[in-house]
């Protein structure tokens, strides 16, 4: 099923055309990338999608609503979304609930049986800097689940990472998918890593930029021992650095 899409999306700041005509699409339970070099406008397609910004033209539907525009129906983690060091793991995780106003000890509820899912228990009372900096990033990734909609977009999430806790967070990542039913779209230029994750994968490249290839990583090559070592892995990699 079709959760969320674009609809021939363009974006100019000023004169400048940065986004022509761009569609993709999320279906429930995948993680899609969209890959691209810097400066191409991976983020400001999140940016469109998560409602923060407007498009010249085109739309963006949740389950065939359009949401174009509007903010709220997305969740989303920003490149630099980084927990605030005064405040417990539990205090950072709660945050955008309380936003909400939602009520800090039902928030907590409703948090609290997640911490485990997240590998986070007996975390709650401490603060940021009592934490690896995976844990760091698996608490970022609770707060934006946590009180999330059905799509978390991520801009870069892993990119702080150092390349062992990186793996390792990869892989806690896909698990957490299946166990519940998250649909992601992921931002990253790091190409092993969205061969890794995705199911799919959209290339956005030129100028104004547009999705020149949508590239569906097999489930099968997936599933076998060592696939980031493998000769279909590199396969892929070598498709993927021609077309950037
Ligand atoms: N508010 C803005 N006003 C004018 N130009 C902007 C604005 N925001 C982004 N741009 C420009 O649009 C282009 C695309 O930026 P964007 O941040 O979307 O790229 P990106 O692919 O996410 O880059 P990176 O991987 O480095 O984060 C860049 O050239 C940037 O300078």
């Amino acid at each position: 099923m079709v959760l969320l899409q674009t609809q021939h999306i363009t974006k100019n700041y000023e004169e400048r055309k940065i986004l022509s005509d761009v569609n993709i699409h999320l279906n429930q339970g995948e993680l899609v990338s969209i890959l691209g070099i810097s400066g191409i406008g991976k983020t400001t397609l999140f940016n469109i999608v998560a409602g923060l910004e407007a498009p010249q033209s085109g739309q963006v539907l949740l389950e065939n609503q359009t949401i174009t525009n509007t903010t709220g129906h997305i969740s989303y983690m920003l490149q630099k979304d980084l927990l605030l060091p005064y405040r417990t793991i539990m205090g950072n995780i709660i945050l955008p609930a309380l936003m909400q106003n939602i009520p800090k000890k039902e928030a907590e509820a409703k948090a609290a049986p997640f911490l485990k899912i997240f590998g986070l228990e007996k975390t709650e009372n401490l603060y940021p800097s009592a934490l690896s900096g995976g844990m760091r990033q698996r608490a970022a990734l609770l707060r934006t689940y946590m009180f999330s909609k059905e799509v978390s977009l991520l801009d870069e999430p892993f990119s702080a990472l150092d390349e062992i806790t990186k793996r390792q967070v990869h892989s806690w990542y896909l698990e957490l998918m299946k166990k519940i039913d998250l649909s992601t779209l992921l931002i990253t230029h790091d190409v092993d890593e969205a061969i890794l994750l995705s199911d799919r994968i959209y290339i956005l490249s030129g100028r104004p930029a547009s999705i020149t290839k949508e590239i569906t990583i097999e489930p099968d090559l997936k599933k076998q021992p060592e696939f980031d070592l493998s000769a279909d892995f590199l396969a892929y990699k070598r498709e993927i650095l021609n077309l950037l």
